[in-house]
């Protein structure tokens, strides 16, 4: 693993880099990041068939998304994401929750995910060698995209509702709830466009957040971010807040990552994190993941290797991938990316 200093924006990496850095370290160098949670919580038969995706199993099934947290941790995961990437205030009130039973649901994620982190650290509580890996737990946040659940998150159009300023009204009550939730990181996942990465700038600037938060993009032609904005741009906005301890990208295939990774070093030393998807491509219409297209594990894992080499130090998957991708992953990072 490449842990850099000096160089591009080093002025800039702050105290939330430093803190990213601080469990980089504790990890041996890298840290492995979990699967993906919808997907899997499907895969044990959930339905997320609705606008709220996965937000969903926060009110009918929290043991579920507990047990699927718990197996990323077991499969080696350091960082646990929170089921909230599609839960919103507005999403939770358009099924007729009130605003503060729709703010309880957003803490009920950080809980359930602290749970199983517990739940993990118990059973391993009377073994001999003491757990020393870091067991992090990440809120996360979806786009205005994923709320809209039309397939925007994946094209980064927002038509004329797209203003900075709605963004920021859209995003800000969520940020403040799942901040006060005390998790350890906050995971702006699936950026599809360089404007709602400015957004989230202002709010972590004004709401003065103080949990160090990640940027992660998504791309599918390994050049720019769905909507076509330059990832060189939108990874500078990230690059230019000292809130923001890492920046990478996830939900994209796995053949564009290695472009990816080297663009987004040509302008930030803060850690670079990816989880890909399976390879697969999600039809917003129909609903589901087309195309054969997707890789298999061993495919996916022959991947790491590189990535890890290129520098990149926290790495998982994002949809469609399993606990066995992520214990994969594990292997081969203790394998052939030991610490420095
Ligand atoms: N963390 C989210 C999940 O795995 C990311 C979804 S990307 C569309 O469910
Ligand atoms: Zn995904």
């Amino acid at each position: 693993m490449v842990v850099k200093s000096g160089g591009v924006g080093a002025a800039e990496e702050g105290p939330a880099g430093a803190a990213v850095r601080r469990w980089v370290e504790a990890g041996g160098g890298r840290l492995v990041l979990d699967g993906g949670l919808a997907t899997e919580l499907e895969a044990h038969g959930a339905d997320l068939n609705d606008p709220l995706w996965s937000a969903k199993c926060i009110l009918s099934s929290p043991h579920l998304i507990r047990k699927v947290h718990l197996d990323y941790i077991e499969a080696g995961a350091n960082i646990i994401i929170t089921a909230s990437y599609q839960a919103t205030i507005q999403g939770f009130e358009s099924k007729g929750f009130s605003k503060e039973q729709s703010e309880n649901l957003l803490t009920k994620s950080v809980e359930i995910a602290h749970e199983a982190r517990e739940m993990f650290l118990k059973q391993h509580s009377d073994q001999s060698t003491p757990m020393h890996r870091p067991i992090l737990v990440a809120a996360s946040i979806g786009s205005y995209g994923a709320y809209l659940a039309d397939g925007s998150e994946y094209s980064g159009d927002y038509g004329e509702a797209g203003t900075l300023e709605f963004l920021k009204d859209f995003h800000r009550r969520r940020l403040q709830v799942l901040a006060e939730a005390r998790p350890d990181l906050i995971a702006f996942e699936t950026i599809p466009n360089k404007l709602e990465a400015q957004a989230y700038v202002e709010l972590l600037e004004e709401c003065n957040i103080s949990i160090p938060s990640w940027f992660s993009f998504n791309s599918k032609d390994g050049v720019h971010v769905v909507s076509g904005d330059s990832l060189i741009e939108c990874a500078k906005v990230a690059n230019s807040c000292a809130k923001v301890g890492a920046v990478g990208i996830n939900c994209t295939p796995p053949r564009f990552i290695h472009s990816l990774i080297l663009t987004i070093q040509k302008v930030t030393d803060k850690p670079i994190l990816i989880y890909p998807n399976s390879g697969e491509r999600y039809d917003a219409e129909k609903k589901e993941w087309v195309e054969s297209t997707g890789v298999s594990d061993g495919d996916f894992v022959s991947y790491v290797s590189e990535w890890c080499k290129d520098g990149a130090a926290l790495i998982g998957g994002c949809c469609r991938t399993t606990p066995n991708t992520i214990r994969a992953i594990t292997r081969t990072l203790n394998q052939f990316c030991p610490a420095p």
